[in-house]
């Protein structure tokens, strides 16, 4: 697979402050790509590092194949790019707005931007200013979508979107990966980027504290077990590899399991159980273990 992102330990501080700290990563061509972590993580900054928005302390990206600074036109020109601050001209319309940003990129067709609007419920005939939160960011959208580039470089898409516009846009970034498009969004939720990233980031305090494919997170993530027995239990009978915050009240036994549940299963079968239940861990929730400790980073 082609890369189409390749970050080498780039590192920007702002005078004393850290905002990204040695992060490699590498995004293939065509995928879908959630970049998450926690308010100030060092997304935005990442983002802009990979546009020459702002230029890194040290450390190298290449996006595209080229030099975010010396091919900066062309790196514009090919990538769809929305800013977490995203902001135009709010004298002008919607719809001339859109016009204007298209125009800058060589023209797109006026259909093109009135199918994105129609979809996404934008009126484009409304003043920027007068617009809601929520409908700017539409419009931020479609600026960046709307001439079909092959990258799409987009900061907290979702960011004010009602939960029926984020669908629209899920679908919209699955078609852009259906074309063979690039796709690398940054969110501080995971629920939104898991149901159409192939793979996902987690950084931290300017870290990358994981990275792994959707999939294989979910594989990671832990059973929570609640076992009822018809009698009392011994809790030492069920200390097992694997098992975490084991807590047995008399008939009922609650606890972690990492990996295989086969011994727990097997140490239950000893006795008669009159009642079990397991859930997966929620995504959310194995984001947010590592949001608040941090991991070590597998290999990017
Ligand atoms: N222009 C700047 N001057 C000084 N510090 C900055 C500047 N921009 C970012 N930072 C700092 O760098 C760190 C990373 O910020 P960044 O905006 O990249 O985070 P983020 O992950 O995008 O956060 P958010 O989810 O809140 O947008 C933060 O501590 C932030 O305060």
């Amino acid at each position: 697979m082609d890369t189409v992102i390749d970050i080498d330990r780039l590192t920007k501080t702002y005078g004393t402050r850290r905002g990204l700290d040695g992060l490699t990563l590498r995004v293939g061509a065509g995928e879908v790509f959630g970049y998450l972590g926690p308010n100030g993580a060092g997304k935005s900054t990442t983002i802009r590092l990979l546009l020459d928005l702002i230029r890194p302390t040290s450390g190298t990206a290449r996006v595209l194949g080229l030099d975010p600074r010396a091919d900066a036109v062309e790196l514009h020109r090919r990538t769809g790019y929305l800013a977490g601050d995203f902001v135009v001209d709010g004298r002008q319309k919607a719809g001339e707005c859109l016009t204007f940003l298209g125009n800058l990129r060589g023209g797109v067709p006026a259909a093109r931007i009135t199918g994105l609007a129609d979809r996404l419920g934008l009126d484009l005939g409304a003043r920027v200013k007068s617009l809601s939160k929520g409908n700017r960011q539409k419009v931020g959208l479609i600026q960046a979508f709307m001439h079909d580039p092959e990258l799409l470089i987009l900061d907290e898409p979702t960011s004010g979107l009602d939960p029926l516009v984020q669908q629209t846009f899920l679908e919209m970034v699955a078609e852009a990966r259906a074309d063979g498009r690039t796709v690398f969004m940054s969110s501080h939720v995971m629920s939104e980027v898991e149901a159409v990233a192939d793979r996902v980031a987690i950084i931290r305090e300017g870290r990358l504290v994981a990275l792994d494919t959707v999939a294989d997170l979910r594989a990671r993530s832990y059973l929570r077990v609640r076992i009822t027995f018809a009698d009392p239990v011994p809790a030492e009978e069920f200390a097992l590899p694997g098992v975490t915050g084991l807590q047995v009240d008399g008939t009922v036994l609650t606890c972690d399991v990492d990996g295989s549940p086969d011994a727990l299963v097997k140490a239950a079968a000893r006795h008669t159980v009159v009642g079990l239940r397991a859930d997966s861990q929620d995504l959310e929730e194995l984001f947010h273990t590592y949001y608040t400790r941090g991991e070590a980073a597998p290999a990017a």
